[in-house]
């Protein structure tokens, strides 16, 4: 009941349009049960010549004793029967379908514009959960909720609503009609009433929950399509296609396996309301024909009263498949509000204060760091004690899964730490804003995050209003002018899905003019692992220089160039700072830095040697 209301919320901009929609929907069911009120006259004046044409459409309203006459509608002039009908007729078909238009397009307005709102919101709440929560869910599940739970929500608010109140009014205005032209006769379908909504009832908890199976293996599918298509190359590299095709195909299979099985629930509703209807419709043939040999009631009448009836039943069979469809709505936004509910694991405190900037130091207190993984707490970081002066550059090291990259994420709070504390001159990173905090810090990672856009929107991204000089003055800084020159539109030039028509070290000259142009005091570098070729590997090594100079850094090292540009170098192992000192300090201590050295940055001893006798 909750969800319901809450996607009502959604609706309530757009209340307006839906009451209009409403008063128009109400005229197109009562000229639908205004048209079926003719057949009694079409039968017993129309079709009978020797009938009056006086008094065309008469009928009294029970409860308040009231008569009313068709022809009081109708101009003066029009007396003959066939006339006065016909007249009628063309003129609610006229009113039906204007109604029926602009209520269509006005209850679809409130549809669409709430779903809108719905997708908006849940884009925006997605996009500002924390790192472990994108760690959590894959890309194919969330992509799945935005665009397939979204649309089965948007199918019952905005098509199924419109065919749903105009049925609505249909089923109302029917059923009076259906009252006053049968009178008693018509008791005989509360009859079913129960059976009705008591099987509908049951058809739809069944859908919601087939509905919502389908779904998630539709994001099963997602997420393999999003994985080989972004990974396509791995895939052709190790001659994957194969198997992943028969991946995919299993997947297709539970997918096409949940379809049916809410595909044969839901069927099951029309065939059953045709069977309930048609025992209805033989009861009243049954009862109506006892009721003309007595004359109680014209042919005409009884003729119009079944017409009625039948009309009712069509509102009552798509009942069941409205009832249907917003029992599949209502699975699907299970997804949806779990996504916007989500705890957050970074939380910011409501009175945090802006940073106003970085003066002093960066300090490290006994912090520990815990990853949740599968409900139990893996530790992964030990008692650090770090102060970072300002201007300081700081390199990590350490073997792989040491938990060097865990350490550097603690600072712009993509996790919190889960002991001791990490401040900023003196500001607990857990008590000031978080969009303040990662303003003063800038990234560039291993893997460099470039999208679909120009150079020029890559470099200024974050701040788009930026002139073009300060972007091409970033570029320069990064070397990259150059070669951005060179591409056929200069720094209009599409760079492709993640880069994907740039060399590597371009890609990486790109991510510096980025952090360049931020020009954050604090930066966080995770050095790329893998090797370019010496030319392109200079020019990154020279590129970072420039992005390092006169700015706080935290730089994963892999090279031995950063490493002896660094002021302190800490050895991280198992978790633990075991060593920290200058490159000169660490290699006398002939501890863990001298064996990393050693094996490590041999290779990288041979290229420097080598790309200074070339110099
Ligand atoms: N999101 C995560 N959830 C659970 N465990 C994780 C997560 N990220 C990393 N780990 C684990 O934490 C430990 C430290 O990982 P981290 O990436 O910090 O190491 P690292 O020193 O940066 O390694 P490398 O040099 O190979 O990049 C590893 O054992 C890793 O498996």
């Amino acid at each position: 009941m909750r969800r319901i209301w809450r996607l009502l919320l959604y609706a309530r901009p757009y209340m307006l349009y839906s009451l209009a929609s409403v008063v128009l929907m109400a005229i197109v069911g009562a000229m639908a049960a205004f048209r079926i009120l003719l057949v009694k006259p079409i039968f017993d004046n129309v079709l009978r010549p020797d009938a009056l044409s006086r008094d065309v459409l008469v009928f009294h309203i029970p409860f308040w004793n009231l008569t009313l006459n068709l022809q009081w509608f109708v101009p003066n002039h029009f007396h003959h029967a066939w006339t006065v009908v016909a007249y009628a007729l063309v003129c609610s078909a006229l009113v039906k379908s204007i109604c029926d238009y602009f209520g269509t397009y006005l209850v679809n307005y409130a549809g669409f514009g709430m779903i809108t709102d719905l997708r908006n919101d849940l884009y925006n709440a997605v996009l500002r959960r924390s790192v472990a929560f994108f760690q959590r869910h894959t890309t194919g599940t969330l992509l799945s909720t935005l665009i397939n739970d979204i649309e089965k929500v948007q199918v019952a608010m905005s098509s199924v609503l419109s065919e749903l109140l105009q049925q609505f009014f249909t089923l109302l205005w029917t059923a009076v009609v259906v009252v006053l032209m049968g009178g008693r006769l018509s008791w005989v379908l509360l009859l079913f009433v129960p059976v009705v909504i008591s099987s509908a009832r049951r058809i739809g908890r069944s859908v919601r929950s087939t509905t919502r199976k389908g779904q998630d293996k539709l994001a099963e599918i997602q997420n393999i399509l999003h994985e080989t298509i972004t990974g396509n190359r791995i895939v052709k590299a190790f001659g994957m296609e194969l198997w992943e095709m028969n991946r995919f195909r299993k997947a297709a299979r539970r997918l096409f396996s949940a379809n049916l099985k809410s595909v044969s629930v839901q069927a099951i509703s029309s065939p059953l309301m045709d069977a309930i209807g048609s025992v209805a419709i033989a009861l009243l043939l049954l009862f109506g024909r006892d009721r003309i040999l007595r004359h109680e009631m014209t042919a005409g009448s009884f003729i119009s009263f079944l017409v009625a009836v039948f009309t009712l039943y069509d509102p009552v069979r798509k009942f069941a498949l409205f009832y249907n469809s917003f029992q599949q709505a209502l699975g699907a936004s299970d997804e949806i509000f779990r996504f916007m509910d989500a705890q957050d694991d970074v939380i910011e405190k409501k009175k945090a204060l802006p940073l106003q900037g970085f003066q002093n130091e960066i300090r490290f207190e006994h912090v520990g760091f815990a990853y949740e993984v599968d409900h139990e707490q893996k530790q992964v970081l030990r008692d650090i004690n770090l102060d970072v002066r300002r201007g300081e550059v700081i390199a990590f090291v350490g073997p792989s899964g040491a938990g060097k990259s865990t350490l550097v994420n603690l600072i712009p709070r993509f996790f919190d730490v889960t002991e001791g504390a990490i401040s900023v001159d003196g500001h607990d990173l857990r008590d000031v804003t978080i969009a303040s905090l990662r303003k003063l810090i800038g990234k560039v990672t291993q893997e460099i995050v470039l999208f679909n856009d120009t150079v020029r929107n890559n470099i200024a991204y974050g701040q788009p209003d930026v002139p073009l000089a300060r972007v091409q003055e970033a570029a320069k800084a990064a070397l990259a002018h150059d070669f951005i020159e060179r591409l056929p539109n200069g720094y209009d030039t599409m760079i492709g899905e993640k880069g994907a028509r740039l060399s590597g070290g371009e890609r990486q000259r790109l991510a510096i003019a980025r952090a360049l142009l931020k020009n954050a005091p604090i930066l966080i570098l995770d050095e790329a692992t893998s090797a370019l070729d010496t030319e392109s590997e200079s020019l990154v090594q020279a590129a970072l220089a420039n992005l390092m100079q006169g700015r706080t850094v935290f730089v994963i090292a892999h090279r031995l160039s950063t490493v002896r540009r660094a002021d302190r170098i800490a050895v991280i192992e198992q978790g633990q700072i075991t060593e920290i000192g200058s490159h000169e300090e660490l290699l006398q201590l002939s501890g863990t830095y001298k064996r990393l050295y050693d094996l490590q940055f041999v290779n990288d001893r041979a290229v420097e040697t080598v790309a200074e006798g070339t110099a």
